[in-house]
């Protein structure tokens, strides 16, 4: 069986042979195809788990292709926002907020210009307390913090975030909140910022550091709610969300495909007709006079996502496009599907059940979610209902490019951490050796055969090293571990400095996978850096099999090398960035 599949997976890969390094890098033949079509950075759609792609199959192997239904978010997942305009927003509003309304100082006006976008990164944690935002790896050791802006150095951190002090602290709410969206990377900077001056300033800010963090999240929360940020965005979308030509065409062919599409989004419906029409028209199919709406057979608004998802009570409104009001329903009660839904396709609020009601599902893994929020789009739905689930990550594309380019120093890193196991395994060599030289002595000074030059069993036993040479090695070998240990440090830092000079690689924390690199490794059937590469509705998306670290040293016969990678084992930075 297992000869079997692995010499499947291997035509497979041959079958895709056309796309040459850049994917054979991470081997990842699901992304093949749309490789070919897309640029490059955006082009990898990667798979984690077996039953999405089996289900996939089999839905389409038993012409089930009906049954299959995607169903998307909106606002950064089929809309992708210009961040460095569009957080700006969230900021300078948000400011004002805590400023005019809140009573924060005046002169944190003279810093509204000073948002950096690229400064915050999803995936991080905000400790409200202590006033500090985190990295962790997927063990939760805290590895990179900062208090405000200024980053801690190690003792400090090691002491604040002692795991004996912290007992394996769940890092959740009310303490800490997470950066599970892009939308809350000003939350964070906003906080360091407040925190920052506080410390600088002391008396003048004189709330609770958790008592700020509230503070920045009403102000952030109010810029969302009433129109500062909406009433721009619709002023001029141009702006502030990018087009994406892929993106029509791709919700035109999974339609064409037979599956049912539903819009899914936390968006009112004002605001989702002005970003789904921009995003639309300035498609082809919108110059030709179409309606974004035909898009889609369901469209819910307003939906108070993570509650759709879990809170059963909560109720469906239809709402009237052309006046925008909202018509109680209580959702299908005698018609069929297509009856209730001739009625107006478009809603707002409701649960699942509504959903799976439309849908006429009967299990959650007959319908694909795509969505960038970890939690509310990704974890919830497929915890609580076993939906498949696609996470948008835009910042793949950089994390992809700037892996790319830095294969060379990944191959440097793993030829040191080599070296230094094997300087390892010669010092714990030597150690022993002379421990047993030590043992012998001590042993023959006990019952005198050592000394009296007895000839018994143990003295056939030869020392493979003179002593004062052996220490002489020991001492060279501890000196090198050093130099060794710290050329690694030094080329992890400057590799991490290539995706982030603060936060390093979004994935990962030193040589661990980050907590985001588990989420999406637990919860995300597929990711991709844009939804529009879901461009081939039929693509069977075959799995990255899971390997735990002895699977790669022994056994496995798919490693990179039979996935499609340039070159096996260590020595080309393939393998060890899976190693990582
Ligand atoms: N009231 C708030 N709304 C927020 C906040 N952050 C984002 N948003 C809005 O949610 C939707 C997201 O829509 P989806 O399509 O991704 O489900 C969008 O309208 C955002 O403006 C917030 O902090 N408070
Ligand atoms: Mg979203």
């Amino acid at each position: 069986m297992q000869a079997a599949g692995v010499q499947w997976v291997l035509s497979v890969c041959e079958w895709h042979g056309l796309v040459g390094g850049l994917v054979g890098v991470w081997g990842m033949t699901g992304c093949v195809d749309v490789l070919v079509t897309c640029h490059v950075q955006q082009s990898l759609t990667y798979s984690r788990a077996f039953s999405c792609c089996s289900t996939l199959s089999v839905m389409l192997g038993r012409g089930l292709v009906l049954c299959l239904v995607g169903t998307t978010d909106m606002d950064y997942t089929l809309s992708q926002y210009n961040s460095e305009v569009f957080e700006m927003l969230s900021f300078q509003g948000a400011l004002n907020n805590l400023v005019t309304r809140l009573g924060y100082p005046e002169a944190l006006l003279e810093r509204k210009d000073s948002y950096d976008h690229h400064y915050f990164i999803r995936g991080l944690v905000v400790d409200k307390v202590r006033g500090n935002i985190i990295k962790m790896d997927r063990h939760k050791y805290v590895k990179v913090a900062l208090h405000g802006f200024r980053a801690l150095s190690k003792a400090e951190r090691e002491t604040v975030y002692d795991p004996t002090e912290s007992a394996w602290n769940s890092f959740a709410e009310p303490n800490y909140a997470v950066l599970d969206t892009i939308f809350s990377i000003p939350d964070a900077y906003l906080f360091a910022l407040l925190i920052d001056y506080k410390d600088a300033h002391p008396g003048e800010i004189t709330q609770s550091n958790i008592q700020i963090y509230t503070d920045v999240r009403r102000s952030v929360d109010l810029c969302h709610r009433d129109g500062w940020i909406k009433e721009q965005v619709a002023a001029d979308p141009s702006r502030f969300i990018h087009v994406d030509p892929n993106l029509v065409p791709m919700l035109q062919r999974l339609r064409r495909s037979g599956r049912k599409m539903f819009l899914l989004t936390n968006s009112l419906w004002d605001y989702t007709e002005v970003v789904m029409t921009f995003l639309y028209n300035a498609s082809e199919a919108g110059r030709d006079g179409g309606d974004w709406k035909d898009l889609f057979d369901v469209i819910i608004c307003g939906s108070c996502k993570p509650g759709f998802l879990i809170d059963k009570r909560l109720s469906l409104y239809r709402v009237d496009v052309a006046s925008g009001q909202l018509v109680n329903t209580e959702g299908i009660i005698y018609e069929t599907a297509d009856e209730y839904l001739a009625g107006g396709k478009v809603f707002q609020g409701g649960n699942w059940t509504h959903l799976h009601q439309l849908l006429n599902i009967k299990t959650g893994s007959q319908l694909l979610y795509v969505g960038d929020h970890m939690y509310s789009d990704i974890l919830r739905s497929k915890r609580q209902l076993g939906w498949r689930t696609m996470l948008v990550i835009p910042e793949l594309a950089h994390e992809i490019n700037v892996l790319a380019s830095n294969t060379t120093q990944l191959a440097r890193i793993d030829s040191l951490r080599h070296q230094q196991d094997m300087l390892d395994d010669s010092f714990e060599c030597l150690r022993g050796e002379l421990d047993r030289q030590d043992n012998l002595k001590t042993l023959g000074a006990t019952d005198g055969s050592a000394s009296n030059g007895d000839s018994g069993a143990r003295d056939s036993e030869a020392p493979a090293w003179n002593r004062s040479d052996a220490v002489k090695e020991l001492e060279r070998l501890r000196s090198e571990l050093t130099t060794v240990k710290a050329a690694i440090a030094k080329d992890t830092e400057a590799y991490h400095e290539a995706f982030h000079p603060v936060w390093g690689q979004l994935f990962k924390t030193g040589l661990q996978n980050s907590t985001f690199a588990k989420q999406v490794e637990s919860y995300a059937c597929l990711y991709t850096a844009s939804a529009s590469n879901l461009l081939q509705p039929n693509r069977y998306w075959r799995c990255w099999p899971d390997h735990l670290p002895h699977d790669w040293k022994f056994g496995r016969q798919e490693t990179p090398a039979a996935m499609g990678s340039p070159k096996a084992g260590g020595e080309d930075g393939v393998a060890s960035a899976v190693d990582l």
